[in-house]
């Protein structure tokens, strides 16, 4: 199996990263165009794959092909490949703004679609991705696909109208979360801590409560108020928190995240 990258910037190298060190795949399997000649030398010293001199390459030697670019280079990098693309192939689309059927028209039907939206925590194995398909998608090509994202992170398959708000909880949310943590890691230096000491206690206690919150049958609810002790320092905090609507500040973000996501479909489809 060869896997091929058109475009490899922050979320292209993610996947290929996880990718990998799950060791699903050799450095020799992955084939990469980016549009500049040092982003292709970085990559090339960083991982020692394959590295073309155009898209049409990549996409003339992969399985499986990835289109990492922004959305607004998608029409022209299909245009570019289209006389390579078969049933035998399989293009992955990592962005909000093309639907299934506009991107099967793209592609002249020539090949399988895939619409995914994964997360840059694939870089470090803790990937989340949503995953939409065409019924017609056989069965091998979707468990593969399904394999291959699996190896660095959690899958979900969901239909095609649900990916807007799938994105914004799990595409966009780590940028959320660290927005959160630097909070945290902030108020740690300005009291006394280093730079290493504010992000080891804040990322470990996120680590922590996400597994909590994974984990535990409890309502989010019980985790908060077990924290809380009666008379204590951290239901101060929490009722700061909610005097200040954090709540509702979080939902507004995510609407707003969602809508742009509509709104970016809108002008492709
Ligand atoms: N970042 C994220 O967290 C997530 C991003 N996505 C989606 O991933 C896609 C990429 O985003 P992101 O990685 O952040 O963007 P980046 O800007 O980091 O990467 C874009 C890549 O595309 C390459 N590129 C540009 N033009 C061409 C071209 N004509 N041919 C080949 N390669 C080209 C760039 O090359 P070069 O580096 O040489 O300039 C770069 O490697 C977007 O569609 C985004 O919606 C989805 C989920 C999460
Ligand atoms: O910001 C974006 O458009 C992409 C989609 C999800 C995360 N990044």
């Amino acid at each position: 199996m060869k896997i091929g990258f058109i475009g490899c910037g922050n979320m292209g190298e993610a996947i290929l990263k996880g990718l990998l060190e799950s060791n699903v795949v050799d450095a020799s399997q992955i084939f990469v165009h980016t549009k500049t000649e040092q982003r292709r030398e970085a990559l090339k010293k960083r991982y020692q794959i394959n590295i073309e001199n155009s898209n049409h390459l990549v996409a003339a030697q992969a399985d499986i092909l990835f289109l990492a670019t922004k959305p607004d280079r998608y029409e022209q990098v299909i245009q570019e490949i289209k006389d390579v693309l078969d049933q035998s192939k399989t293009v992955i689309s990592i962005t909000p703004s093309f639907t299934l059927k506009t991107l099967g028209a793209l592609v002249d039907h020539k090949t399988n679609v895939i619409r995914t939206i994964p997360n840059t925590p694939s870089l470090v194995g803790l990937g989340m991705t949503g995953i939409s398909h065409e019924e017609t998608v056989d069965k091998k090509t979707l468990n593969l696909i399904i394999e291959l994202f699996s190896s660095f992170g959690e899958v979900m398959i969901v239909s095609e109208d649900k990916l807007p708000i799938l994105s914004s909880l799990s595409g966009s949310s780590p940028a959320f979360s660290y927005l959160f943590m630097k909070a945290f890691v902030d108020y740690g230096l300005a009291n006394g801590f280093t730079l290493e000491e504010s992000v080891k206690l804040i990322s470990t206690s996120v680590v922590g409560a996400s597994q909590m919150v994974s984990t535990q049958n409890f309502p989010i609810e019980t985790l908060i108020n077990n924290v809380c002790s009666k008379g204590g320092s951290t239901i101060e905090g929490v009722n700061s928190l909610q005097e200040n609507h954090l709540e509702n500040l979080v939902k507004e973000a995510l609407d707003k995240t969602t809508k742009r996501f509509l709104e970016m479909m809108k002008e492709k489809n």
